[in-house]
């Protein structure tokens, strides 16, 4: 059987990019500094000590990461074995967003530069808020600033539920998010208020690459609880990726929590949604159970980036890591003759950082499979080397940007 098994953990970056300095991020490192945290004593909320990965570890991480850096992340181990081919990878893309990450790493990378709602406060412009007032027939809306999406709940959500108004907010990265009441101002109206805004934004020209709807419950402030009612809707990749190419080529491409959404539906013939980390592994170990010949399960794990990249949380994201690790044998044992499976990244967000954003950083690119030469895959130049892996895999035609990995 040929079935390709990628999983994103999102926003597990693993040094600053060559160019990080152009994004504020020169310094950055996700892995890194969790790790140097751990060893410190200094993430003990929740866990203990030195960051524990010793199937990632197997697998190359703590090599890929000294090929980006040139350092051994602190309290980890350089002398286990490593049974898996390992690499970093720089990104091609303009910018360090998640759309721009998961579609270099299938073939195509994000060359344009995307639209940006840079001011801090009044952030979106006045006629693109009148219209979505008028067109969603809104009693006019909140926030319009830059915002950390839990911040805002807590500042906004109880004026929200009062008035019915929208919570609209931005940050570095080119999204409009929309964060609603389930209850009071309920679900569907806010899906259909992201319609609406999805569709003012692409005819206005303004270039943005999602639209987020921010479902969450709760009663006050301190208590509001995000949901995984959590929806992208993002703009259709430029050109078709391996995803595409595959699913034309009568392959299945089973998509697990948000791929589908951000390659906005592009390439996919299944999707299976689950929330939190441990119910989006049981959802892909089920699908790698079932996946037939010629198949990508292909699974982005949010909560990295989302739970605790985002959120500055250094014990919680060391947490989550060594749950994945915990848990990374099942996947291993689901890998079959001719199979193949890929651990990588589309972005960091050290959460030791300043500010609450994506980091410019390399990404791990770990290889396993019986049929994988554990070793050194190098320095590659564009997350792309795994879409054109993945085409060369899959006897498609090569893909316009990367070099096959083997
Ligand atoms: O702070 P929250 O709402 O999690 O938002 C984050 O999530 C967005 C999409 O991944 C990013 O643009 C970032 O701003
Ligand atoms: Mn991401
Ligand atoms: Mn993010």
């Amino acid at each position: 059987m040929k079935r390709a098994f990628v999983m994103v953990l999102d926003s597990f970056g693993i040094g600053a990019s060559h160019d990080a300095e152009k994004f504020g991020d020169k310094g950055s490192d996700t892995f890194g500094h969790i790790a140097q945290a751990c060893a410190q004593g200094l993430a003990d909320q929740g866990r203990k000590g030195p960051l524990d990965l010793p199937n990632l570890t197997a697998l190359g991480l703590v090599k890929a990461a000294e090929l980006s850096t040139g350092k051994i992340a602190a309290g980890m181990d350089s002398d286990a074995e490593v049974i898996g081919a390992y690499a970093s990878a720089q990104e091609l893309s303009s910018g360090k967003d998640t759309p721009s990450g998961h579609w270099e790493i299938a073939g195509v990378p994000v060359l344009f530069d995307w639209g940006y709602f840079p001011e801090k406060e009044n952030s979106f412009p006045e006629s693109l808020l009148a219209l979505l007032v008028e067109k969603a027939q809104l009693p006019g809306y909140l926030g319009n600033c830059h915002s950390s999406g839990t911040v805002i709940l807590d500042a906004l959500g109880e004026e929200h539920m009062r008035s019915g108004k929208p919570i609209f907010y931005t940050s570095a990265d080119s999204v409009f998010q929309i964060a609603c009441h389930e209850e009071t101002f309920g679900l569907e109206r806010l899906y259909e208020l992201c319609e609406i805004t999805r569709k003012a934004l692409t005819e206005g020209g303004y270039n943005i690459g999602r639209v987020i709807a921010r479902p969450f419950v709760g009663d006050k402030a301190g208590h509001f609880e995000r949901t995984g009612n959590r929806h992208d809707l993002a703009v259709e990749p430029p050109s078709p990726t391996v995803l595409a190419k595959l699913k034309e080529a009568g392959g299945a491409v089973i998509s697990v929590g948000k791929i589908a959404d951000i390659y906005a539906e592009q390439g996919i013939t299944k999707k299976v949604k689950a929330t939190g980390l441990d119910a989006l592994f049981d959802a892909t170990i089920r699908e790698m159970q079932q996946a037939p010949n010629n198949s990508i399960v292909f699974t982005n794990f949010v909560d990295f980036d989302s739970s605790w990249g985002h959120r500055r949380d250094v014990a919680g994201y060391a947490g989550g890591l060594e749950l994945f690790d915990r848990r990374l044998p099942e996947l291993m044992a689901e890998v079959k003759e001719g199979d193949i499976l890929i651990l990588t990244a589309d972005h960091g967000c050290d959460p030791t950082w300043a500010g609450t954003d994506h980091t410019r950083e390399h990404i791990p690119v770990l290889l396993y499979g019986p049929s994988i030469k554990p070793g050194s895959l190098g320095q590659r130049e564009t997350f792309a080397d795994i879409g054109q892996t993945l085409a060369k895999y899959f006897e498609l035609a090569p893909m316009q940007y990367g070099k096959a990995l083997f």
